[in-house]
Order: structure tokens, then sequence, then C-alpha cells
């Protein structure tokens, strides 16, 4: 090894001057221990990105090596949480004394749950795509907490049309009897014939970014993701007997839901909690009628803050 490496980003000039808002690494791949709310830290595999600020025009660089080895330490020694998310944005910025005074590092893993089948009892996996975001700058952190919830929505206007067949059908088939035998009519609805359509649905997925008031309470990830999947009653499930397959049924069909139906039930539980102080919210329903998706788009509405 020579005895003296050259070091560009402390020695040589940038060939052309200025600043410059983000510089770091993207999709860095660590193992790591997350904590979050009422939770016991666990492991993850996360995807990192992490970025300072070029406050000086005339530097050639930031140096990658130490936000990278920062990284690095949390993933072996620490766990993330919302006072190490602190910590680690202030030593990002700490060491690049003089080039920076802006830091932020987003976290992507798959969290893993626990669900309970509706009915039978019975549990399974579900992975849930979550980022964790922090920002600091002057000195105020920001979090953001985004997660994706999965859930089955059914077409109104479809399940009307369907409703509207199987009345027609009704009629084709009872019309001409004066009363209507209970038994023969029973058996009749348990047939194709009888519930002669069924509406379309979709898997769906719910796409929310929270920014979070106060996170010295922990990430409230178990919460947002138990709020969602509550507010629109059709999360798709892990373990599933036909007593669960059944009950699925009866949600989709109690809970028919446009786009914008699923938004503005998100919007709603979001608005109703403070912790949320900001919101951006995004609907897909990867429609099953036509080959394009369903989408819907909405934030708080905070001044400055989100928008879609
Ligand atoms: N700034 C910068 N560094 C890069 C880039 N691509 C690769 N690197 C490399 O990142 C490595 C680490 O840089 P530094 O953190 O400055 O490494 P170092 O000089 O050994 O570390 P310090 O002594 O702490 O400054 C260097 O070998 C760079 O060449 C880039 O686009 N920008």
């Amino acid at each position: 090894m020579p005895s003296i490496m050259p070091d560009i980003a402390n020695h040589a000039s940038a060939q052309t001057e200025g600043t410059l808002d983000w510089v770091g690494m993207d999709n860095i791949e660590l193992p790591l221990m997350v904590e979050v709310r009422g939770e016991a830290p666990r492991q993850v595999s996360a995807h990192v990105g992490a970025f300072v600020n070029l406050t000086r025009p005339k530097a050639k660089g930031i140096h990658m090596s130490r936000l990278y080895l920062l990284l690095d330490t949390l993933s072996t020694e620490g766990t993330l949480n919302s006072q190490a998310l602190m910590t680690l944005l202030d030593n990002f910025i700490t060491s690049h004394d003089e080039l920076s005074d802006h830091a932020k590092v987003s976290f992507t893993f798959d969290y893993h749950m626990r669900r309970k089948s509706l009915i039978s009892g019975k549990q399974g996996w579900k992975a849930y795509p979550v980022t964790l975001t922090g920002e600091l700058k002057q000195g105020e952190l920001s979090i953001e907490m985004g997660v994706q919830v999965p859930y089955s929505s059914t077409c109104p206007c479809s399940a009307a049309l369907a409703r509207q067949l199987i009345q027609d059908a009704f009629e084709a088939k009872f019309s001409g009897q004066g009363s209507i035998n209970r038994a023969e009519m029973h058996a009749w609805l348990g047939t194709t014939e009888g519930v002669v359509a069924t509406p379309h649905s979709q898997r769906s997925i719910a796409d929310v970014k929270v920014k979070l008031d106060n996170a010295n309470l922990g990430f409230p990830l178990r919460q947002l993701i138990d709020q969602i999947e509550d507010a629109l009653q059709t999360p798709v499930q892990a373990a599933v007997k036909r007593v669960d397959e059944q009950e699925f049924a009866r949600l989709n069909g109690q809970n028919l839901m446009f786009c914008e139906d699923a938004a503005r039930r998100l919007k709603h539980l979001l608005n109703q909690h403070a912790e949320y102080k900001d919101f951006l919210l995004r609907v897909n329903h990867y429609e099953s009628l036509h080959a394009h998706d369903a989408v819907s788009i909405t934030a708080k509405g905070v001044k400055g803050g989100y928008h879609a």
C-alpha cells in the first residue's frame, strides 16, 4: 500500500462549483434491529438511503465512507428507534463538519406481523412494506412513516348491476307462480342460476405516509396498520379456512368500495389522529374490470406540507 494515498474528497476542488441539496448513497443493504411502539425489537433486512447536503461550493465531495460506517455501527451494535434515528442523523452532520448541515436517512424493509383469521382462529404472517425516513435540518427532526397495506375492494357499481341481474332472473323464474315455494326458492338461490352474476373485486393497495408529531413515543407502525385495516374492513388474509373465506365474502359485500370510498375512509381516519400531523395517501385498485388501475390520492392539506 502506498504511504500517502490521494484524498480527492478532501484535497481536490470541484470542477464546477455549486452547492447540492442531497449527496449520499442509496440502496445500501443491511440487517437491522428495528423497534416499533409496543413491540419487541426485531431484525429486518433493510435497504437504506443515507444523505447529507453539500454546502461548500468548492468542496469536491462528501465522505461517503463516514455515512456508511455510521450505518454499519447502527446495524451491528444498535437498534433503530426514534432516539437512534436522531443520533444517526446528528452524527451524519458532525462527521461532515464544514460540508453539511442537513441529513436524511430512509430505511425500507418488510415488517412481518402475525394476523388472525376472521373466524377459525388460525394465524399467519403478513409482510407489510415499510419506509421510515428521518430528516434533520436546523436541529429539527422530522420523521415520516410509510406503509403499504393490501386489501380487497369490490366494485359497488358492479355489485348493483349484478343485483339487478339476480332480480331479473328471479322474475323470470318465479313470476308465473302465485305463491312461491319457500324451499324451492331457497334451493334456487343456492345455484348459479339464482345468483346469476357476481361483482368484480380486486386486490388493492393503500399506500400511506404520515409525518409523526412526537416520535419519542416510538414508531406507531402496528397502530397505523391496524387502523388502516379496521377502516377498510377487507384486508387480504393470511391463513384462510372456508369459514374465514365466507366471512371475507360477507365483509366484501358489506364494504363495497370505489377507490374514492377507500381514500375517503382513510382520510377520515387519519384526520382523527393528531399524532399524524400530516399525511399523504394513495389508494390503488388493481382493477379486474380494466387492464388499468383506479387511483385516488389525497393529502391532509397542511400548509407547506404534503401535496397530492
Ligand atoms: N464523494 C464521493 N465519493 C465517492 C463517489 N463514488 C465513490 N466514492 C468513494 O467513496 C470512498 C470513500 O470516501 P471517503 O469517505 O472520503 O474516504 P476516506 O477519505 O478514506 O475517509 P476519510 O478519511 O474519513 O475522509 C472514496 O474512495 C470515494 O472514491 C462519489 O460519487 N462521490
